[in-house]
């Protein structure tokens, strides 16, 4: 063609496995008017796209995961965010808690979102910032485990750089730093149940995917030690653990979510536009509205269970990640304002290895006699060892028997407390509360999508323009 006339379109093309790439496709004509009118035409309609973000607050971790988070950002994410005319102010940590810090000071409200490059982390890092500065700025006061907290709309974009990644894998359906900075260029928006976790009228943390005491938290532990291996500390530590086999003692209570029509035995899991969690966010919201400013959790029963324990998990999504494909709880939701509290009871070392494995295959980690699952709004633990320590019980001979249970001298029962892991950063509280907050936070990123074979076999199909 003589002088021909082109412009190209970037769109989203969907792959296997919830991955997503980016692809173009260049248009030829002869009339230059015609083009000019076409340019104009897909112009117009990106303007439409409200949801997308304009201005991005990005902060990245340099040492997170493998330490390619520097890498990853400018090589494979910065380059779609220009294609997009997305302008950023990039800001790289040097320190922990600097991100955090950060979001207090700066003008957020100049911003359409933020994007942590890192691990859950980092995320972590991120999200109080957000949601600290959101209380503060409204005058919430995050000691009151009560507070009505406020919700924050500033979405989160999370460039998986870490070394679980399981906030993103859990709620994209991989961790693939290209597929995530497409959600983000496209405005998806998936709201997040945060959970906050307080002892004594004192606010310790917020967590959105685990919080773990005995086997998860002793991992945790042992693994801050080895950060110098990188997520391989996991493997090490994970393995080490589970030949030492402690459990602790300690007493439970909790409140069962009674709005919510999921179970967590439920064969369905938490997808792309879930109506369980829709149902459950209306069923919330309407309780709350008959009750006004009356707090209605106090009125409802309690639950409480003593026993001894290798793992207590309280988990407010599946907690998918490589290592898991299904996660701890693979029926949990997103946004349902509940969270699945997984007890597992002392058991035999063998038991304990059949239970793990089973979150690798198609078996049911839920069906042993010594595992108990339950959905939940609110939930306490206090270890054994405070318990006894409060109690005006002198007991001398227990105080002095040592780390091991007096019961038994060959009980791998540990009468010294575990830490909590909470989102991969540990907590030392033996005693703690916790309260689900539904919907508090939103990410960029749509829930997981359902398997479409449609969509892998007809890979060329336009899905959303750039
Ligand atoms: N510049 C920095 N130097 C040291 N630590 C940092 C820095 N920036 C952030 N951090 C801290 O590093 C911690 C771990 O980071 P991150 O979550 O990105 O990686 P990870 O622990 O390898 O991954 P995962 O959390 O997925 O297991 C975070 O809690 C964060 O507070
Ligand atoms: C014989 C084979 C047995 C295999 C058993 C595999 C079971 C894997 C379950 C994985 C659960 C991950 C839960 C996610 C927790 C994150 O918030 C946290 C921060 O990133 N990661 C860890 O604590 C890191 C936790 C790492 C655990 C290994
Ligand atoms: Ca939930």
């Amino acid at each position: 063609m003589a002088k021909p006339h082109a412009f190209t379109v970037y769109y989203v093309k969907k792959a296997r496995n919830h991955r997503w790439r980016c692809s173009d496709v260049t248009f030829w004509c002869v009339d230059e008017q015609l083009c000019n009118q076409w340019i104009q035409a897909l112009k117009e309609l990106l303007e439409l796209q409200k949801a997308r973000p304009k201005q991005l607050l990005v902060y990245i971790n340099p040492y997170g995961g493998k330490r390619q988070g520097k890498r990853i950002y400018e090589q494979k994410v910065a380059p779609l965010f220009s294609l997009a005319s997305i302008s950023t102010d990039v800001f790289i940590t040097e320190r922990a808690n600097h991100a955090k810090d950060n979001l207090f000071e700066v003008n957020i409200n100049k911003y359409d979102g933020v994007v942590c490059v890192g691990g859950d982390g980092m995320f972590s890092e991120v999200m109080h910032g957000l949601i600290g500065r959101m209380q503060k700025d409204s005058g919430i006061d995050q000691n009151n485990p009560k507070a009505p907290l406020v919700q924050c709309n500033i979405r989160i974009g999370i460039i998986p750089a870490g070394s679980t990644d399981c906030i993103c894998y859990s709620t994209v359906g991989i961790s693939d730093p290209v597929t995530s900075a497409l959600h983000i260029i496209v405005g998806d928006s998936q709201p997040l149940d945060v959970s906050s976790v307080h002892h004594n009228n004192t606010f310790l943390k917020y967590t959105v995917s685990l919080l773990g005491y005995g086997f998860y938290g002793d991992i945790l532990k042992d693994s801050e030690k080895k950060r110098w291996m990188g997520p391989m500390r996991y493997d090490y530590s994970g393995f080490k653990t589970f030949l030492s086999h402690h459990c602790y003692e300690g007493t439970i209570s909790f409140q069962p979510a009674k709005h919510t029509l999921g179970s967590p035995r439920d064969k369905d899991s938490c997808r792309t536009g879930c109506h369980i969690c829709r149902q459950s966010e209306q069923q919330l919201a309407e309780q709350r509205k008959k009750c006004g400013l009356k707090h209605e959790e106090d009125e409802e029963e309690w639950k409480v269970i003593k026993g001894k324990f290798l793992a207590i998990n309280v988990v407010n999504m599946s907690c998918a990640c490589p290592r898991s494909p299904k996660g701890l709880s693979p029926a949990a939701h997103l946004a349902d304002g509940s969270a699945d509290l997984i007890l597992v009871r002392k058991c035999s070392r063998f038991d304990f290895l059949r239970y793990l494995v089973r979150h690798t295959n198609q078996d049911d980690q839920f069906d042993f006699s010594f595992v108990d699952v339950y959905r939940v709004k609110s939930f306490q633990f206090t270890s054994k060892l405070l318990e006894d320590n409060e109690s005006d019980v002198t007991d001398i001979g227990k105080k002095h028997f040592g780390r091991f249970c007096r019961d038994h001298p060959a009980c791998c029962c540990n009468i010294a407390n575990s830490t909590w892991n909470c989102d991969g950063e540990t907590l030392d509280s033996s005693a703690i509360e916790v309260r689900v907050h539904c919907q508090l936070m939103k990410l960029f990123a749509r829930g997981i999508e359902e398997n479409c074979k449609e969509a892998s076999r007809n890979q060329s199909r336009v899905e959303q323009l750039l």
